[in-house]
């Protein structure tokens, strides 16, 4: 409220004729935004269409990459917006890239921002809207307001927007939150209230994160601690810096570099062994190197009982907790649980997505190391030249590049925990020589580096069958007889007889309001190959929780999917076939390739290709081209199914 709208137009203007914003018409900040914007070839005024928004796939990959900021969110976000309900506004949290994942909000006003692309799957890239409080916060990496006529884009002056970045352990911008509301109500406190969220979830990412570290807390005053407002910072055992909140990079000025390079005590100025002999509530305090004291609390991990001495309870364990009653898993889960306790290397077989990863970590927390460490390697995922200094760690100085305070290497991180070693048919040969050693000597040399002992629980995966590997010589048998203590197969999606059961628990991880979804659509997902698993299930379940609106749509239904799984969905031959039926069927999909001959698809399949059609008309505010480009095929595909809707109806 308040902005002289008058005069911000005519600083756009001035902007539009002089290439630069006219002097004290914006702070300093909005009019290197604005600057930046117009270098972006975005016209202030109206005209070009609105930057697309993201399609699918892009959403869910998003999704899955973000799953951790976001379950850290999403309670903070329900907080939020619990305080500011029925003000006209939303709580919109937002990716690295300015991608809009997860919003909540009034829905007049949800509706009101939709207009604009204000929501979910559409990005608010500085270069893409102009100056608006999401974008420009993550482009400057700073909290913003950005109100009314401030946006650049003229369109978007009905808006007053606050935004704050959500930074990494390590102090990168990971995403954004944002409240934004109509212009014209009170956001007097909005910027504080979005600042304060951002700083709740990163400590709690953080804290999560770093669950098995060294945990500092710090504060000028001792009555800061335990509040928002104090500095965490989270390290190894032996003293090195692994993460820091916001507070303690400023209090303690931090650098990039120094994250998992500096020993804490040099910045501290007091020896690890005094810092650690300081745990409990009482807070003591420290000198920095330019004179001023600061408040320090230490926590230890919550355990730090010595391995193998923890009998597993009998209670239901995280095994247990995600069974979701396919028998082959449980019979894997059973025949696991045996040797947990037992110094027997597992080794999990299973197609790419059935969840080796997470039965892994479900073994890991219902066996006697829970509590310790988890570390996840993929061997596939690291380049060959790194996968040594990455597993084995290097001292410092080791090799030209290397951080200079040298590195523990993941194995040494697993210490007394559970080391993952995924995808480990794809580990070089070479490799496998140095890993069986660590295997067989309990002790890993770090490059450059002395033997330091080693004590963890194996647990490896693949997709491939590791003996074909050792057939051919890709992989050594020797390692391959270490590795496969005990083994076990995890079933394909397709296989599982639990499908109902485990979209009900996926569901219920990212939708608390008791979603379902619709009845014939479930029965497609059954049927349906699932190529991809349990990640490609999840994905799809989560990207349609997030496109549906809780407010008109009270199930998951067809348009909530990607074009390419709806059409997938209505090709018989990625359904699961009864024996014998396969070589039956046709494919016949909504997004057929035009001037293909269109075989008669059942009625069901018409209702399947036009519920999408009229939702994708309807979202496209009735613009064939609109439609045809949400759903990925062509506009005479959709006058085709239009015309024989009226011909039938
Ligand atoms: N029991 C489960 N409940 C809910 N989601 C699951 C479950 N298991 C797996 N998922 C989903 O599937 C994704 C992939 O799981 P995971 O990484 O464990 O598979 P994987 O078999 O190790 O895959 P890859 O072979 O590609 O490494 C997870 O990120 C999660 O989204």
């Amino acid at each position: 409220m308040g902005i002289a709208t008058d005069s911000l137009q005519l600083a756009r203007r001035h902007l539009l004729d002089h290439g630069a914003c006219p002097p004290s018409a914006l702070n300093d900040r909005l009019a290197r935004s604005w600057q930046r914007s117009l270098h972006a070839g975005l016209p202030p005024f109206g005209g070009r269409e609105l930057a697309e928004p993201a399609d699918g796939l892009s959403l869910s990959q998003s999704l899955e990459q973000n799953a951790q900021m976001l379950s850290f969110a999403r309670p903070v976000m329900d907080f939020m917006y619990g305080q500011i309900r029925g003000s006209d506004c939303m709580v919109v949290l937002a990716d690295v890239d300015s991608m809009l994942l997860h919003a909540v909000g009034d829905h007049g006003f949800l509706t009101k921002a939709q207009r604009v692309e204000l929501r979910t799957g559409a990005s608010w890239r500085e270069s893409v809207r102009g100056t608006n409080a999401i974008g420009t916060a993550i482009e400057d990496a700073s909290a913003l307001q950005v109100r009314a006529g401030e946006h650049y884009l003229e369109r978007n002056a009905f808006l007053h927007c606050s935004a704050a970045p959500i930074f990494t352990a390590q102090g990168a911008v990971a995403g954004a939150i944002d409240i934004s509301g109509d212009e014209r109500a009170s956001h007097m406190h909005a910027l504080g209230l979005a600042s304060s969220a951002a700083r709740l979830i990163e400590n709690n990412w953080l804290k999560a994160r770093y669950r098995d570290a060294v945990r500092v807390h710090l504060h000028s005053a001792a009555e800061g601690l335990d509040t928002p407002a104090e500095g965490i910072v989270v390290l190894s055992e032996s003293g090195t810096l692994l993460g820091a909140n916001q507070e303690a990079i400023r209090a303690l000025r931090l650098a990039p570099h120094d994250f998992f390079a500096l020993q804490l005590e040099t910045r501290l100025q007091e020896r690890l062994a005094h810092l650690l002999a300081r745990t409990g509530r009482e807070p003591h305090t420290v000198r920095l190197p330019d004179g001023r004291r600061m408040f320090l609390r230490v926590e230890q991990p919550a355990q730090r009982t010595p391995a193998r001495t923890v009998v597993p309870e009998a209670r239901v364990d995280a095994l247990a907790a995600s069974d979701t009653g396919d028998a082959q898993w449980r019979r894997a889960a059973q025949q696991v649980r045996r040797i947990l306790d037992k110094p027997i290397a597992l080794l999990i077989q299973g197609e790419s997505g059935v969840g080796k990863e997470v039965f892994a970590r479900a073994c890991h927390d219902s066996g006697p190391r829970r509590g310790r460490p988890f570390v996840a390697v993929n061997c596939a995922a690291i380049p060959e030249s790194l996968i040594e200094a990455e597993l084995f760690g290097y001292a410092p100085g080791a090799y030209t590049g290397a951080q200079k305070g040298g590195s523990l290497g993941r194995i040494r991180e697993a210490e007394g925990g559970t080391l993952f070693l995924d995808e480990i048919g794809d580990m070089p040969l070479l490799l496998q020589t140095r890993l069986l050693r660590v295997l067989q000597e309990k002790k890993v040399t770090p490059l450059g580096g002395t033997p330091v002992p080693v004590d963890f629980a194996l647990v490896s995966a693949t997709h491939c069958v590791l003996a074909d590997a050792v057939a051919e010589g890709r992989f050594r048998s020797d390692l391959y007889y270490r590795l496969n203590g005990f083994s076990v197969k995890l079933p394909a999606l397709r296989e599982r007889k639990d499908f109902d059961a485990l979209v009900t628990r996926m569901l219920a991880q990212w939708d608390d309001s008791g979603v379902r979804i619709a009845p014939d659509l479930l029965a497609a997902l059954r049927g349906y190959t699932w190529p991809g698993n349990l990640r490609q299930l999840a994905s799809v379940l989560q990207t349609a929780c997030a496109l549906r609106d809780p407010a008109h749509e009270p199930a998951i239904d067809w348009p909530h999917l990607a074009s390419d799984l709806r059409d997938a969905l209505a090709s018989p031959a990625a359904r699961v076939q009864p024996a014998g039926k396969a070589a039956e069927t046709r494919a016949i999909s909504v997004g057929q390739a035009d001037g293909a001959p269109e075989a008669a698809p059942p009625a069901a399949l018409r209702k399947i290709a036009r519920q999408a059609i009229a939702q994708a008309l309807a979202d496209g505010g009735g613009n064939v081209s609109e439609a045809a480009r949400r759903l990925g095929i062509s506009r005479q595909t959709i006058y085709r199914h239009l015309k024989k809707a009226d011909a039938e109806a």
